[in-house]
């Protein structure tokens, strides 16, 4: 039986009479990545700030390890780690020095958990270096041990990857991966960046002014920008048969409109068209298809694609 970690059900949130949430339901399975993704403003911040806790819905129910109501939900939430907007740290101390203070905080007495938790995300030899001298992505990594602090079996990160460098990018999504395997995590990561998320998420969610506009898993993402070769002619049974027989493939599709999408001989379009036409076939349309993850992602909240 799936475990689910998260359900919203119709949460909305209103800041005055703007709706920054409207009738948000998201359900989330243990163990996996979900990408939160949307542009600035879309309200990515507002609906993690609810699931951890940290502000209230104005309509709508979270559900949180099976806990809906106000009291269980306190507990469930001890459950939860999260790095929502930056953490307080403070610049004049080192990272195990920050990482103490906030273990005290919490009341979790257990010393080694400092070097452990830096050993996990790779800052054990920045020694007394203090806070303020660290780069972008030191201090997003600092704050993620903070975040585990406290064992969590369900991380919240929002836009732990905003503003680092291609390699910085790496190692946090390194360390994003090797938590949900070794630790079974469930891990919500927000960002605005569809394909700087693609190779993080098992699972994405796009929300566009306050709305989810569509969940849909990595599978399905991969299969909506894959490539191929549209043709339409007015015998497909004859054409697939010609593309099984001559061209020596069965990757294709037949859609229900009756056109045909191969998905191979992308680089070879030119001898696709001359074998089909020897074998008696007129195509009435022969075209490449196929999104860019960011377009892909443009088309799904309604603006424009780029060519
Ligand atoms: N406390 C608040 N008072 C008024 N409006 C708010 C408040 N918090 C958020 N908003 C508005 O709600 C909308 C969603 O904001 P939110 O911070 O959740 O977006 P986001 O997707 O996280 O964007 P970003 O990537 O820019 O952080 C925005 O229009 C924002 O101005």
């Amino acid at each position: 039986m799936k475990e689910y970690v998260l359900k919203t059900m119709n949460v909305s949130k209103s800041f005055r009479n703007f709706w920054a949430l409207k009738d948000v339901s998201i359900t989330l399975e243990a163990g996996k990545i979900y990408g939160l993704i949307g542009q600035n403003g879309a309200g990515k911040t507002t609906l993690m700030k609810m699931i951890a806790g940290l502000s209230f819905p104005t309509a709508g129910t979270i559900e949180l390890f099976g806990h809906s109501n106000q009291k269980e939900r306190q507990s469930a939430l001890k459950r939860i780690g999260c790095l929502i907007e930056y953490p307080g740290v403070e610049g004049k101390l080192s990272a195990s020095e920050n990482l103490k203070v906030h273990r005290i905080m919490r009341g979790i007495p257990n010393k080694e958990l400092d070097q452990e938790l830096l050993e996990l995300v790779g800052l054990k030899g920045v020694g007394k270096k203090k806070v303020k001298d660290f780069s972008l992505g030191m201090k997003q990594r600092l704050g993620i041990a903070i975040a585990l602090l406290g064992n969590p079996e369900f991380l919240i990160l929002d836009e732990p990857i905003n503003g680092l460098d291609p390699l910085g990018v790496v190692e946090i999504r390194k360390l994003i991966k090797r938590m949900c395997e070794e630790k079974n995590m469930t891990i919500l990561i927000s960002s605005h960046n569809l394909p700087e998320l693609f190779q993080t998420a098992t699972d994405y969610i796009i929300i566009d002014k306050g709305e989810i506009k569509k969940t849909l898993t990595q599978e399905e993402l991969e299969d909506s920008c894959q490539h191929y070769i549209r043709i339409e002619c007015r015998e497909p049974e004859k054409l697939a048969e010609v593309l099984e027989s001559k061209l020596k493939t069965v990757n294709y599709k037949v859609m229900q409109d009756k056109s045909i999408q191969l998905y191979e001989y992308l680089e070879e379009k030119e001898y696709v068209a001359k074998t089909i036409f020897e074998n008696g076939i007129i195509p009435t349309h022969f075209s490449v298809r196929g999104d860019t993850l960011e377009n892909y992602f443009i088309s799904v909240i309604g603006g424009e694609q780029n060519d």
